[in-house]
């Protein structure tokens, strides 16, 4: 067995980006845009599709407000009117499919419909996989103008292996995400090493890379785009906001909103090849809030440096400083 060297294993919280000189007067300069496909987004973040974080009615006014969104696969049967729903408002539709036989029977449907999903992600926990490949395959064949994102894959082989498939995008992340337990239960996964997988992914890659699962702070955005990602998918950070699915609850005073892993026991109705937990989140307010926070974040991330847009933190050289940047200040 391999052991990977101590240089090449890190994560968000083992980095430190160096700061360049500044170029711009002010952060409003900073261009945050990222072209994602044939579209132009606000930003290079995107919820996950989860079932306690996206919802339709939230996944299509973002849409409209300029980000990208995906929406889940977890209530099969109203996906072919939610694409056309998105599209009667205006907007991309976005959707995900997972691997089993019958989403190919839904796929020909809408190749038969001519209702067409402007983006599709394959969803599945472990992506380096002949279904995920023959997914791919499928897809590219039946609805050939739409953008295709697969994953969840861990190494540059992984990449590659879909990418060759046809994949317009791989998304990278297994076990790094705060409802996930896959780490624990078998042992496998980018927990712990999650930004240097993306290093080593986006090194082979020849098309985007979604950095998934992980992101605590909004600097990890910014650590993302630097080591390789196009598009960064959160969880956590965006699971407790007024717009979102799922009830407000209050527990001690304090108002919190849940969230359940895709492969949680919650998510299944069944404790059966269970990865995932329920976990509460705070509630934090609204979305846009959020959003137009990591907005001014990553602007300053931008100026620090020394660009003017994303793809400018990708020239930055980094330290690895072995989980002390809060300096304890978050005890
Ligand atoms: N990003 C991450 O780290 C992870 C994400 N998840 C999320 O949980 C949800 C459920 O994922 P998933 O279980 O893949 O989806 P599904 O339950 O839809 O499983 C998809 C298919 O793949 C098979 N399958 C699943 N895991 C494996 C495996 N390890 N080896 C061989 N076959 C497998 C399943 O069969 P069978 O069930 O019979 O094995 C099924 O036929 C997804 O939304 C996924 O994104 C889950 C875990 C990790
Ligand atoms: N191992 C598992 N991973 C899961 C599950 N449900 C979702 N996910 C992944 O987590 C990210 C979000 O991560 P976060 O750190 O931002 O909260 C999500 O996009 C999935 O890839 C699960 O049940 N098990």
């Amino acid at each position: 067995m391999d052991i990977m060297p101590e240089s090449n294993v890190f994560d968000y919280e083992d980095i430190q980006l160096i700061p360049k000189k500044c170029v711009i007067k002010s952060r409003n300069e900073a261009d945050t845009t990222i072209q994602f496909g044939d579209r132009t987004f606000k930003l290079p973040v995107v919820p996950a599709n989860m079932q306690t974080v996206i919802n339709e009615k939230l996944a299509i006014e973002l849409g409209l407000a300029g980000y990208f969104y995906v929406m889940h696969r977890f209530e099969p049967e109203t996906r072919a009117q939610f694409i056309k729903d998105a599209h009667a408002a205006g907007t991309f539709a976005s959707i995900s499919v997972g691997v089993k036989d019958d989403e190919h029977a839904f796929i020909d449907q809408l190749a038969a419909e001519n209702n067409i999903p402007e983006y599709v992600t394959i969803d599945i926990a472990h992506g380096y996989s002949d279904t995920v490949i023959d997914m791919i395959k499928y897809l590219k064949n039946k609805l050939p103008e739409s953008f295709v994102i697969a994953g969840n894959v861990a190494t540059p082989d992984a990449v590659t292996a879909l990418e060759d498939a046809g994949a317009d995008a791989t998304k990278v992340g297994v076990g790094p995400g705060m409802s996930c337990i896959t780490k624990l239960k078998t042992g496998f996964g980018t927990g712990g090493w999650q930004l240097a997988a993306i290093q080593q992914c986006a090194a082979v890659a020849k098309k985007p890379i979604v950095a998934d699962g992980g992101i605590r702070y909004n600097g990890d955005i910014a650590k993302s785009i630097a080591f390789g990602a196009s598009m960064v998918m959160i969880g956590s950070m965006f699971a407790g906001h007024e717009e979102g699915p799922g009830e407000v609850l209050e527990m001690d005073g304090a108002k919190y909103k849940t969230y359940f892993g895709s492969a949680s026991q919650f998510q299944k109705g069944e404790y059966r090849n269970v990865e995932g937990k329920k976990l509460f989140v705070p509630l934090r307010g609204s979305i846009y809030d959020t959003l137009r926070e990591m907005q001014e974040d990553l602007q300053s991330a931008i100026s620090y440096a020394g660009g003017r847009e994303l793809h400018d933190l990708t020239k930055v050289d980094s330290v690895i400083v072995r989980n002390t940047i809060t300096n304890g200040d978050n005890r």
